[in-house]
């Protein structure tokens, strides 16, 4: 099972743990397991170019640290200070230390400044790009794209200011073109690292989009630091020409005068110039949308298409909701402390986040036992999968029940019952006006022409797909003394008195359209916020609810543990689809497992079915109904290989 925990429980946890341990222990575990992150994503550190943003909290320390680490193995690291009055002062003296160099970035107050984002520590003054050499040309300040674009958020129309998001990128390549001297780092003219060079960004891109490889050893082993490596000849001395007002004098940027003749700012340079960056600019105590000097550097990140790393989490998202109130840092990869957050799981923060790859820094032995979110595993649904035994009758494995289908739309009942027919339960039984489809199709299926009252005994009823406006079977169904699961019209059609009153367990599974008429809210707002509003909807009506779409959440009424499905696939966004999952998890809900799990693992084996089904080419749902089984089996190998592994007495 994949756990996370929300900010509040994070902190609790880590006050705990912090006064069992020596002070700044944690950070040096979360920097070292950062820093191996950043250094298995670059391949080979020595002469690679990282930029650091900092930010004025731990996140930018861990990514000070972890900037340490890497220039200690010979990278040249910039950090670009968002708030260099408050920045974490062990973390930038490590940097410092280790050779690192720091530009400022402006306060993130000043960001309507001409000059802020490149402001090259010149406090942010509107003069910076000039005191940068750049001729005096005030509009070359605002002539850089995110220094433009924060000058536009404070100052609209401000002339110079690109329209082409390509033309920064160009601008920095000029730059290069211009001084191929000063460009490569010493001893490696024409280093593939350079950047415009496509193969480079293409390399870390995949390094990033790939599986995330185990947790590194070292995040819980590793020194406070790094042992000290010969420190690389990071970059050229100081240009004699550079403002004075540098934050450290090594720190002045060699670029500079390419930088300005190409009408970039110091710290856009470094970021389009940089092999990797790291975003600390803010973790879990960021509180609401970026601010608007944090803002437009993650504006020039995503114009820069450089790769970037998050540190714990990507700035701008909520930590808890996975909702993403304004800018927010695009990610290739986040590396995690101690615990996944919410938001890591939950799109659409989950899509900021790239590849997201936890490191231990030993939290799990101060977290509480109930997270605020999981996620099924292969092992966990094999262990939950239904399975005959040898004494099971097809009435023991249980009868699931579809009520589903009308004149209009006979084929959301096929598509239920083959969902059905492969969940698990010993045999379907349907009622509803598309018995000749449902028959001819699928000859297992007990038909009943009678209503779901009269049509025998089931274990669990489906009621809804493609029902239209039969209110009065939905009416029926809610009646009865089994577990029901509502979905599509049934969920429109259904009072809500009635399942609220019902004894028996009710899984509701809209999509978000779905949830949205239900609630009184728009679809944007639920897409936006899924876990608020599923736990909302669940609350309200006293049910498990399933909350469809590019996250699946499952959700019981209770305010327990949510469960986030990560199996899914956007190749299940096709019609009918939907109709699959609600057979598939109603016959599990028949062969008797509780809402919360049904509702998973049918989540899981569909999004599984989905996979298989589409495999890179477009799939249609029943193509899904029919790779249930497939996924059934991929589950089960998992847990045949524990089973033996059980019973030799292997351990782990
Ligand atoms: N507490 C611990 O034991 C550990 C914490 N660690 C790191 O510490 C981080 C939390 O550190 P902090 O509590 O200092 O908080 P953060 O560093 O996440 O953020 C706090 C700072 O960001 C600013 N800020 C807040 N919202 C913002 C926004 N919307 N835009 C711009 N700036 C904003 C605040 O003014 C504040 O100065 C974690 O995410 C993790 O990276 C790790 O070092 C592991 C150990
Ligand atoms: N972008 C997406 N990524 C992953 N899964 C998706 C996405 N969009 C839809 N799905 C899944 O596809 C299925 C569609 O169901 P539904 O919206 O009820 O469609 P229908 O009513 O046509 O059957 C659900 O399982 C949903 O979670
Ligand atoms: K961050």
């Amino acid at each position: 099972m994949r756990t996370a925990y929300g900010v509040e429980t994070v902190r609790a946890a880590e006050r705990e743990l912090m006064a069992r341990l020596p002070e700044g222990a944690l950070m040096q575990r979360a920097a070292a397991g950062l820093a191996a992150a950043c250094a298995d994503l670059l391949g080979k550190v020595y002469g690679s170019r990282v930029v650091l943003l900092v930010g004025s909290g731990d996140n930018g320390g861990d990514a000070l640290y972890a900037g340490a680490r890497l220039a200690r193995r010979g990278a040249g690291v910039t950090a670009v200070l968002l708030a260099p009055e408050r920045v974490h002062a062990g973390g930038l003296a490590a940097l410092r230390r280790a050779g690192g160099r720091t530009l400022e970035a402006g306060s993130a107050g000043s960001a309507g400044s001409a000059g802020s984002a490149g402001s090259a520590g010149s406090a942010g003054s509107a003069g910076s790009a000039g005191s940068a050499g750049s001729a005096g040309s005030a509009g070359s300040a605002g002539s850089a794209g995110p220094a433009g674009s924060a000058g536009s958020a404070g100052q609209p129309g401000q002339p110079g200011q690109p329209e082409q998001p390509g033309q920064l990128r160009q601008a920095a390549q000029s730059g290069q073109a211009g001084q191929p001297g000063e460009l490569g780092k010493p001893g490696q003219p024409g280093q593939p690292g350079q950047p415009g060079q496509p193969g480079q960004l293409d390399q870390a891109g995949q390094a990033a989009g790939q599986p995330a490889p185990a947790a590194p050893t070292e995040a819980s082993t590793a020194p406070a630091e790094a042992p000290a490596e010969p420190a690389a000849p990071a970059e050229a001395p100081a240009n004699p020409s550079a403002p004075a007002k540098q934050s450290t004098p090594a720190a002045t940027p060699r670029h500079d005068s390419a930088a300005t003749a190409a009408g970039i700012t110091p710290t856009e340079e470094a970021i389009l110039r940089a092999d990797l960056v790291i975003d600390g600019i803010v973790g879990i105590g960021g509180k609401g949308g970026l601010r608007p000097g944090a803002a437009e550097l993650a504006g020039l990140l995503a114009e820069s298409r450089v790769p970037v790393v998050a540190v714990d989490l990507p700035s701008g998202v909520d930590a808890d909701s996975g909702e993403v109130p304004g800018v927010a840092v695009r990610a290739d990869l986040t590396v995690t402390f101690g615990t996944h957050k919410p938001g890591l799981l939950i799109d659409p923060a989950r899509e900021y986040a790239g590849s997201v790859r936890l490191v231990d820094i030993g939290l799990g032995v101060v977290l509480p036992d109930e997270p605020e979110l999981e996620a099924l595993q292969h092992a966990d649904v094999a262990r939950l999968l239904p399975m005959p035994g040898a004494e099971s009758d097809k009435y023991r494995r249980g009868v699931v029940g579809i009520a589903a289908g009308s004149a209009r739309y006979p084929g959301a009942a096929v598509l239920a019952v083959s969902g059905a027919l492969r969940g698990g339960a010993g045999a379907v039984r349907y009622v509803g006006p598309a018995g000749g489809a449902v028959i001819s199709r699928f000859p297992e299926t007990l038909v009943s022409d009678q209503g779901p009252a009269k049509a025998g005994r089931v274990q669990a009823w489906v009621v809804g797909p493609g029902a239209g406006d039969d209110a009065g079977t939905v009416a029926e169904v809610l009646e009865a003394d089994v577990p029901v699961l509502i979905d599509a019209d049934g969920l429109r059609l259904a009072e809500r008195d009635a399942v609220r009153r019902r004894d028996a367990p009710t899984l509701m599974t809209p999509h978000a359209g779905e949830a949205a008429a239900l609630l009184g809210v728009s679809r944007e707002e639920v897409e936006g916020a899924r876990l608020k509003w599923a736990r909302e909807l669940a609350s309200r009506y006293r049910a498990t609810v399933l909350l469809k779409g590019s996250t699946t959440l499952v959700a019981d009424p209770g305010g327990t543990a949510v469960r986030v499905n990560a199996t899914g696939t956007p190749w299940l966004a096709t019609a009918g689809s939907g109709d699959v999952l609600s057979g598939l998890t109603g016959s599990l809900l028949a062969a008797g497992l509780s809402a919360l799990d049904a509702g998973s693992v049918g989540a899981y084996l569909h999004g599984l079915a989905g996979r298989f089904a589409a495999d890179g080419a477009p799939a249609g749902a029943h193509d899904v109904a029919d790779a249930i089984p497939g996924a059934w089996r991929d589950v089960r190998d998992v847990r045949d290989v524990r089973d033996l592994r059980d019973a030799r007495g292997v351990r782990g």
